[in-house]
């Protein structure tokens, strides 16, 4: 392979070679200029404490071209509105709310997979474990029906169909303008209209459950102040009467919580006679239904709010206006784009490690087997799969689903001994960081060990999947959790084996996947 044929095939490795030979920090031109940092240090300039003067340029003008102004290429005041919004759904805290979709979706990978292992079939992991996370983040934030889920295959499709053209464009230096006829200006025409299709629907369903809910909750808000000031019952503690006030503000809490499932399914059939029914429900004291059955984990979900429902539900405090649909699609489009391979990617990886690292299966399968003993995970098992996290962890070093991250430099400075010019490109390598010699012991070896609790922390510029900085990934914590409990659940029930073991080999575009990919039987894993 020449060298340029290895740079566009994988240019994470290939980065990896460029380094050994050229240090920490050097310049190539692949097309345009382009100057690599591989020092946590200098990394951590651009990152932090010099950020204010690198901003995603460069290649993220394809990526802007595909995804609009979404909160993974706006800047400024658009894009610090979006983050703040979606950060708290998208925290670790937030996993107990997006466990009852995860569960629901890990049972039916499971089923997919048990279907597999009874025909002594083979699997395409990438492709099942893609549908898995695809299918979650529409349940878990999107709270897409299952109707939905068929379509949100489209969008992902579209998507690469687009980023494709968009990449072919910006390599052709404007000789490949997008009104030419060709098959691939054709191609992603098509594809654009399909996935803005998809998500117009979606939009507008977001839209009619936001109004819904706002009717709703006006409801409740008259019923509540309508009711006739109750001594309610004592506090059990105290023995004193609760306060009317305060009555009224639990009952608030019960029915947002969806504790009260009666009321909440007269308030949404809007009949007057359920009104009715309800009402005096309403009006016996406090606090209302704690001795009801708790709502089923679908009623749950159904009555949280999704992340764009949220984005609706909070118009911009400088105008007052809602997002726009342009917005919305922008939104959408982000979301996939960022959460959905990367996701899939971490588990694959993961099990493909593992068909390596024979040891680190066996004490994987113990744990495995000690907390979940064949059930689905469980909210309390999590942090329990302390060596699963270690196995997650030491696969996103070795494999990052993003390889390498890229900043236009605003104006011209030297720091650490590097001059960068205006204008220029800085490529921050991950995949490098992750195998530098200096920071890293025996760095091509996969070792989940050097993540256990008696190890010290990694220098996180130089461990940094999630990168670091203000435009870091704000679903680091949950996406791991979610990788953990999908990794589990697969190796408790599954024993996979590749068919042509070999080394495993990658290619690089804008992810890191297994190229090509070994194929891998399933069978069930003797109990
Ligand atoms: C293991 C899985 C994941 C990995 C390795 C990962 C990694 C990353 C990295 C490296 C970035 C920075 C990219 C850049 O600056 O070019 C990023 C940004 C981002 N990620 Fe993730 N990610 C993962 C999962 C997710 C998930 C599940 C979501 C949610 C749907 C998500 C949402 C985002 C968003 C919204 C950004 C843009 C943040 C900003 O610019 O402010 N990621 N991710």
């Amino acid at each position: 392979m020449t060298r340029l044929t290895r740079f566009f095939h994988n240019y994470a490795e290939d980065t990896l070679h460029y380094h050994r030979e050229m240090g920490d920090a050097f310049e190539r031109r692949v097309g345009m200029r382009t100057l690599y940092l591989c020092h946590p240090r200098l990394v951590e300039h651009v990152l932090t404490t010099g950020s204010a003067n690198y901003v995603k340029g460069g290649a993220y003008r394809v990526v802007r071209d595909v995804l609009g102004e979404g909160v993974f290429v706006s800047t400024g005041e658009l894009w610090s509105r979006q983050r703040r919004l979606l950060a708290p759904e998208l925290s670790a805290a937030h996993l107990e709310h997006h466990m009852p979709a995860l569960r629901e979706d890990l049972e039916l990978l499971t089923q997919s997979w048990n279907d597999c292992a009874s025909s002594q079939g083979a699997l395409d992991l990438e492709q099942t474990l893609s549908e898995f996370s695809l299918r979650l983040l529409g349940h878990s934030l999107l709270h897409t029906s299952e109707s939905d889920t068929a379509k949100l295959g489209v969008i992902t499709s579209s998507m690469d169909a687009k980023l494709e053209q968009s990449t072919k464009r910006l390599l052709s230096g404007g000789l490949l303008q997008p009104w030419l006829p060709t098959p691939g200006n054709v191609r992603a025409r098509v594809a654009e209209q399909k996935m803005t299709r998809v998500i117009a629907g979606l939009i507008s369903q977001a839209r009619r459950n936001a109004q819904e809910r706002r009717l709703r909750d006006q409801r409740v808000q008259a019923l509540v102040d309508s009711q006739p000031p109750a001594p309610g019952p004592e506090d059990s503690q105290t023995g004193y009467a609760i306060h009317r006030s305060e009555c009224r503000d639990r009952t608030r809490a019960l029915l947002s919580s969806a504790h009260h499932r009666a009321v909440r399914l007269a308030l949404r059939c809007e009949s007057p006679s359920a009104w009715e029914d309800a009402a005096p429900s309403l009006g016996k004291g406090c606090p209302f239904g704690f001795d009801r059955p708790r709502p089923s984990d679908e009623d749950e979900r159904g009555h949280q709010q999704s992340v764009v429902e949220r984005m609706l539900g909070a118009p911009d405090p400088r105008t007052g206006l809602e997002m726009s649909d342009d917005q919305l699609h922008a939104l959408y489009r982000s979301l996939f784009f960022t959460g959905h391979a990367t996701l899939a990617l971490t588990v694959t990886w993961s099990l493909l490690c593992l068909l390596h690292a024979p040891l680190v299966e066996n004490q994987l399968v113990a744990e495995v087997r000690r907390v979940l003993a064949g059930r689905l995970p469980r909210l309390e098992d999590i942090p329990k799969l302390t060596y699963t996290r270690q196995v997650v962890l030491e696969t996103l070093r070795m494999f990052p689903p993003i390889p390498a991250v890229s900043r236009e430099a605003r104006e011209a400075e030297s720091f650490m001994g590097v001059s960068v010019r205006a204008g220029e490109t800085i490529t921050i390598p991950l995949y490098v960081l992750h195998r530098h010699p200096r920071f890293w012991a025996d760095p091509e070896r996969f070792n989940p060990g050097r993540f256990g609790p008696d190890q010290p922390a990694p220098d996180p510029f130089a461990y940094m999947p999630f990168l670091q900085g203000e435009r870091s990934c704000p679903a680091s914590s949950l996406a791991v959790l979610i990788a953990v409990a999908c990794l589990a659940t697969i190796v408790d029930r599954f024993q996979l084996r590749a068919r042509n073991p070999g080394p495993l080999r990658a290619s690089a575009k804008i992810c890191l996947r297994p190229d090509p990919a070994p194929e891998v039987l399933v069978r069930w894993r003797p109990r």
